[in-house]
């Protein structure tokens, strides 16, 4: 285990003040896009986005742009998030010659087709306790280092319990029981990622054309052991930006996420299912008690963006 990384390339979000990443944008020449990945979040997303244009485009031109890339969203969030001034895309229009995938890396990848960013930064639409330094604060080390590509955001995580009554700060139940242990097995060196699975991060884009991309939850484990097979270890920093909250995802939604994760770690390690889905078997409880609820459960993973060529970027009628 590399116990030196964790005091090598960890930061605070507070280490940069924004005059000086704006001096560091300029003298580098250095464009970011910010992409929020969105399924079904009518409810936040428009926050996110107006708070995010008024203090890193409209105070200060940290960001070139902000695009919300709307995941096969059944609600308002495409409507929602282009009237809070977002462009917005929906992942299934952007490069149709390459087909329609579901899921959260599904989208991220479809990004890097409508975005131009040198750095591309990503944060998450379903967000109740942020601030706006969630992407400020991972640029910094991305512009004062060359040898960083991959930044990740760290946080205490809140998990609140139905009702709402109580608080607790054990949140990121896939990270502690799946992610975390899976790393220590077979990553060591990354052990000393806080919040390996951190919606927010940012990445240059030279690299991520590079990587390939898992279509659903996976996209954040893969990224970060890629980064560090690829680059070493040191080519990842990460950024304390301090208490996060959003909306949890059931119990057998984590479960199933789980299971992407595994299929990460499965297939870079060399053991390939051989299938573009695996069925989850999952029971019911209560007077359910027992019921099966099966699911598919999607391990495909994009190819890198550089090798599939460049097309119409967008198709559809948007
Ligand atoms: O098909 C999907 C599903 C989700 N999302 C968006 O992705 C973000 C995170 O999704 P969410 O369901 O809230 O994930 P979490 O349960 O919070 O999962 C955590 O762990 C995942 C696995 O690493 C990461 O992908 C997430 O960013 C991280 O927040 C949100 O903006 C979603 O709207 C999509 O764009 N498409
Ligand atoms: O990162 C995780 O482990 C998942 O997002 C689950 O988080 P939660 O336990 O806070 O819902």
């Amino acid at each position: 285990m590399d116990d030196n990384w964790f005091e090598r390339r960890t930061y605070r979000s507070d280490d940069w003040p924004l005059e000086r990443l704006l001096e560091l944008k300029r003298r580098r020449g250095t464009s970011v896009s910010l992409v929020i990945p969105a399924k079904n979040e009518a409810e936040t997303v428009g926050g996110i986005v107006s708070r995010v244009l008024a203090e890193l485009v409209e105070k200060v031109p940290l960001l070139d742009e902000v695009v919300v890339i709307d995941s096969d969203s059944t609600d308002d969030t495409g409507a929602v998030a282009r009237a809070a001034g977002a462009a917005v895309h929906r992942a299934a229009d952007i490069r149709p010659d390459l087909g329609r995938r579901r899921g959260k890396g599904e989208a991220m990848w479809k990004s890097q087709f409508v975005t131009s960013g040198d750095v591309i930064a990503f944060l998450d639409a379903d967000l109740v306790e942020w601030g706006t330094h969630f992407v400020s604060g991972l640029l910094g080390p991305l512009l004062s280092e060359p040898g960083i590509a991959l930044v990740k955001g760290f946080y205490d995580r809140v998990l609140d319990t139905p009702g709402g009554s109580r608080r607790s700060y054990e949140g990121g139940r896939v990270t502690e029981l799946v992610a975390r242990p899976t790393i220590a097995l077979r990553w060591p060196a990354l052990s000393g990622v806080v919040q390996p699975l951190s919606g927010e991060w940012a990445i240059r884009r030279e690299l991520f054309a590079e990587l390939s991309v898992p279509t659903g939850y996976g996209v954040e484990l893969a990224v970060l052991v890629d980064t560090h097979l690829r680059c070493g270890v040191d080519a990842v920093a990460q950024v304390d930006l301090g208490q996060r909250a959003h909306r949890h995802q059931s119990l057998r939604g984590l479960g199933a996420m789980a299971a992407e994760l595994l299929a990460v770690a499965d297939r870079r390690t060399g053991i390939e299912h051989g299938t573009d889905s695996v069925e989850i078997r999952q029971f019911d409880s209560g007077k359910r008690r027992g019921r099966q609820l099966t699911s598919e459960v999607s391990i495909v993973e994009r190819p890198p963006a550089v090798t599939v060529g460049r097309m119409k970027v967008l198709g559809g009628v948007g």
